[in-house]
């Protein structure tokens, strides 16, 4: 069989579409998964270990904030300049009065502190292709604002200096650049996007160069037929990126295997240091996640990433944004959760709100949060168990009290439980019974019904301060 037959089999059997984890190599890819298996250099054990991110949509789609002519736009209000009620005239002449006379990045930066995220991912351009860096090879740029100063550079600093690392998003869709295409039909389109890919390249080098501090970049935008074209492109770039950052970081939707699959090449094995694909959606057993690091990125109100003076439908309370967290550190990934910034540069109150309520969470519960991950222990209906990937220390985080004040924990093979506590009260000891194999029950009763979740710390036979094991110490 040919290589595109059997590509044709795989495809029809649907194993060749990449969600399978056992790795298989029987299609000869050029430009395929670099590696098979997690990173495990120091860089990427701090990227696994911090649980908490924060995202910045930021850019002068916060100008509009989601309206225009006193009309609402329903849509993802960093996406307005595709919406047939915003002239694109219109929009591409916002730069003119983007002057955020509030922003503030330590401000920015010290609310991140306190909501306890361990690194942000910043917009450095959007699919709009505004550049909140002045950058030299477009004038579309915030040193062409009244506002001029690099906005980029300043929260690099800020973020810093609060000891968040930082990443940079970059959308390859560029609607401002001629040479941009979705798909590569003429001649003309091809020369003009040889432009753009050059433009881009020139770009993303200028970032790294600007910003050495850069752990990552968070690439997006890069579903068009056209990039997923340029496989061999792509794999030179990602090369020079990464060899200009040692330790660089870069998810799966960068680059296209040799047949343009992203995040998945025809083989199955994933693109990229970590999974892309959980945007406002969750794993929910770690089958999912195919042994692969990943992070869910998500929005407070349904969809929107970019500031929306009229938020509707489902706005997330604290709660619910802890309960997405502890999951996503359940099932080995991180959670970054969106903030966008209105024209201003002001935050607004519903995330301000919501930055401290998480943040008051963690600073007592983040022992369950930070450097933890999967514990492969049958998930029980009163919540999520985590641990710590260093001491093995384990929690179980409580969202769903159960009305018997019975926790159910079903252990392995010969792992017994003999000690559970309160994270927070330590000196209450919880009663255990051991009912059946690798079966205990604990019990807690708290005489007032708890408000928020908590957690269980839970010592067994085999804790031990396990210094072999594959993980290796945090930063
Ligand atoms: C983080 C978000 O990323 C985007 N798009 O993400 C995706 O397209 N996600 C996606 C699409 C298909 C499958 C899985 C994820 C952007 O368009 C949006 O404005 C925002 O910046």
């Amino acid at each position: 069989l040919t290589q595109i037959q059997l590509l044709i089999v795989f495809f029809i059997l649907g194993v060749g579409y990449g969600q399978s984890d056992e790795k298989r190599t029987n299609i000869t890819l050029k430009y395929g998964a670099e590696r098979i298996g997690k990173r495990t250099d120091q860089p990427m054990q701090d990227w696994r270990n911090y649980g908490l991110g924060q995202f910045i949509h930021w850019g002068v789609y916060a100008i509009p904030g989601g309206h225009w002519n006193g009309k609402y736009y329903a849509g993802a209000a960093e996406w307005i300049r595709s919406w047939e009620g915003m002239p694109n005239e219109a929009y591409d002449n916002l730069y003119k009065e983007f002057n955020p006379k509030n922003f503030n990045a330590n401000a920015w930066a010290k609310q991140a502190k306190e909501l306890g995220a361990k690194y942000v991912i910043i917009t450095t351009k959007h699919h709009d292709g505004f550049c909140l860096w002045p950058s030299e090879y477009t004038d579309y740029t915030i040193a062409n604002t009244p506002y001029k100063k690099d906005i980029i550079g300043a929260l690099v600093e800020a973020y810093d200096k609060q000891g968040i690392d930082v990443y940079l998003y970059f959308s390859i869709i560029d609607w401002n650049h001629f040479g941009y295409k979705s798909k590569l039909v003429t001649d003309k389109d091809r020369t003009d996007y040889e432009v753009f890919k050059e433009f881009t390249r020139n770009q993303l080098i200028e970032l790294l160069t600007r910003y050495p501090e850069t752990k990552g970049l968070w690439f997006d935008g890069t579903w068009d037929a056209a990039w997923k074209e340029q496989a061999s492109y792509v794999y030179d770039l990602d090369k020079e990126l990464r060899e200009m950052i040692p330790g660089l970081i870069i998810g799966s939707r960068f680059r296209p295997d040799d047949y343009g699959n992203r995040h998945f090449d025809a083989n199955g094995n994933m693109m990229g240091d970590y999974e892309q694909g959980w945007e406002r959606k969750m794993p929910n057993t770690i089958e999912e996640v195919h042994g692969n690091d990943w992070d869910c990125v998500m929005t407070i109100p349904e969809n929107q990433w970019g500031y929306h003076s009229d938020w509707r439908g489902h706005v997330k309370t604290s709660n619910e944004l802890i309960e997405m967290l502890v999951k996503a550190v359940a099932l080995d990934g991180n959670f970054v959760l969106n903030f966008g910034p209105d024209g201003l540069g002001t935050i607004r109150k519903e995330e301000t709100k919501l930055a401290k309520q998480v943040g008051e969470w963690m600073k007592v519960n983040s022992t369950a949060i930070y450097n933890c991950g999967y514990l492969d222990w049958e998930k029980q209906d009163w919540g999520y168990f985590t641990t710590n990937r260093i001491t093995q220390e384990k929690y179980m985080v409580v969202f769903n009290q159960p009305i018997s004040g019975v926790y159910t924990v079903k252990t392995k093979k010969g792992v017994s439980i003999e000690k559970a506590y309160l994270l927070d009260n330590p000196g209450l000891e919880l009663s255990i019974e051991k009912t059946y194999n690798n079966e205990f029950l604990i019990q807690y009763n708290p005489e007032n019904h708890p408000e928020e979740p908590f957690v269980m710390v839970i010592e067994t036979n085999k804790d031990q301060n396990n210094s072999d094991n594959q993980y290796l110490q945090p930063k």
